[in-house]
């Protein structure tokens, strides 16, 4: 199941930014720092009481140089299509105003649950100026107050009744689901038309989701069974906020969400963009398998040392995905397109990858016998037990004495030690390190 999306919409200034940061909380990790996936946050995945779901500040998707209420008008737009509950929000500084009630059309329409925030409610003083909020039409208005994160639990109590019931799984396990996310020109279309070309698969189905997404099914020459993750703009042009480039990127950021293996697709005529480490840096934060397409290969100039410079490049830009893959493909020769699948199908398989305790802990025992354990002021990092605790991706616990002594870099070393004894290519893995009680 896709986790259900809120999105916040208002007018420039109401405080969107401000709820958001607060309902995605301090969950910044030293990898979406490399990632620069915290520079411009617009979609974040956030959790209530439990249930995981992702937060859109429609408020950051740039809409380019519309007038004013056009910009607001795309971005409720875009909230209406992309969100399961929406959260509409005022400010009881300012009042209603025309802009609020321009928004307030626009969603009155839309079939999506709305909720209606009145923020700047920094003191209870205030409360009373929210009623002039009933007049929006679209009920019981909530005071927040996002500098003083007053309020944000009620709002968020009623925003998870809205949630869809947890229906089925879209597709069944076995079938491996992948995306290719990539800036616009490096040839996502044409490899998916050249992928389901080369294997001459039978498209069996347009499998109608949740949200309106059109993925395709097929099975392989060897008879594994796929589903190519829709990735919107390949196929739903026509609307006018399509082509931003923050909107594309929230699109792909929607179809990793609901792939196993992601394909990152470069361009082998250009370098490395922000964007492209943005996208992967959010594969890898979600535990997302990885693959990175060159694509365009035919296109260059090519001695011995380009694919090596190439590799060196990639591996530099991209240091936290040491472990993906990198194929160097051409859509238009079809060159090692074959490979796909099965390289596809690999990656998933290490991504589910289970390691018996036994066996782990074996593995861990030489690595410390190998490398000791960091000491601190006399005292040592002690190891006592690792397990896995789940998989996609393979997720460890690791019982120490003192896990502030478990530095980045050791675990760093018991990361690749793993990485060297079991077949961890194209995931990520996760380290997690506990007290033992
Ligand atoms: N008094 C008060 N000010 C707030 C509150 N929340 C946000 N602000 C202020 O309101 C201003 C706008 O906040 P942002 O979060 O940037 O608003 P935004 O809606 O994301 O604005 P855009 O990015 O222009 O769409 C900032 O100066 C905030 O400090 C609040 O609860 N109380
Ligand atoms: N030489 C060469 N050109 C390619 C290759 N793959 C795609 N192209 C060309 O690159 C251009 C963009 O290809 P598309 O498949 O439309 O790229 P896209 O990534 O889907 O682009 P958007 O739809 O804008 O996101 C087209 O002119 C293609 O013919 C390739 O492997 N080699």
């Amino acid at each position: 199941m896709a986790k259900p999306v809120i999105a916040i919409v208002g007018r420039p200034n109401v405080g969107k930014s401000t709820i958001f940061n607060r309902i995605v909380g301090e969950r910044v990790s030293i990898v979406e720092d490399i990632a620069g996936v915290t520079r411009d946050r617009i979609y974040s995945p956030a959790e209530w009481l439990g249930k995981e779901f992702n937060v859109i500040d429609t408020g950051g998707i740039d809409i380019g140089d519309e007038p004013f209420l056009e910009q607001i008008r795309q971005q409720a737009e875009i909230a209406i299509e992309e969100a399961d509950v929406i959260i509409f929000l005022t400010s009881a500084r300012e009042g209603v105003t025309d802009a609020d009630e321009n928004v307030a059309q626009i969603l009155y329409r839309s079939n999506k649950p709305v909720l209606l925030a009145v923020n700047k409610v920094d003191n209870p003083e205030m409360r009373s100026d929210i009623f002039d909020f009933y007049s929006l039409g679209l009920g019981e208005p909530y005071p927040v107050s996002g500098s003083h994160g007053i309020g944000l639990g009620d709002l968020l109590d009623a925003a998870i009744t809205h949630f869809p019931e947890e229906g089925e799984e879209e597709y069944d396990d076995s079938v491996i689901k992948f995306s290719l996310i990539g800036r616009p020109n490096v040839g996502k279309s044409s490899l998916v038309n050249a992928i389901l070309g080369e294997e001459r698969v039978i498209v069996s189905n347009v499998a109608g989701t949740t949200r309106d997404a059109i993925d395709t099914s097929f099975t392989s020459k060897d008879g594994e069974e796929f589903v190519m993750i829709d990735t919107a703009g390949i196929r739903k042009k026509g609307k006018v906020y399509e082509n931003t480039e923050k909107y594309s990127v929230l699109r792909a950021l929607r179809a990793i969400e609901r792939s196993d293996v992601v394909l990152c697709v470069l361009n082998a005529e250009e370098g490395i963009r922000e964007q492209d480490k943005k996208v992967a840096g959010y594969a890898h934060e979600a535990g997302k398998g990885i693959i990175i397409l060159v694509n365009k290969w035919d296109a260059i100039e090519k001695d011995t040392k380009t694919m090596k410079t190439f590799e060196d490049n990639i591996r530099e830009e991209f240091a936290y995905l040491s472990y993906a893959p990198i194929i160097y493909v051409s859509a238009l020769t079809k060159q090692r397109l074959h490979q796909l699948p099965e390289l596809i199908s690999r990656v998933s398989q290490n991504q589910r990858l289970r390691i018996q305790s036994s066996t782990l802990n074996e593995v861990i025992l030489d690595a410390v016998a190998m490398n000791p354990t960091p000491t601190d002021k006399g005292k040592r990092l002690k190891i006592y037990y690792a397990t896995q605790v789940a998989t996609k991706p393979p997720t460890f616990v690791v019982f120490v004495n003192e896990p502030e002594m478990m530095h980045f870099s050791y675990a760093r070393y018991l990361e690749n030690r793993l990485r060297d004894t079991f077949s961890f290519e194209g995931t990520p893995i996760r380290l997690i390190t506990r007290r033992r009680k």
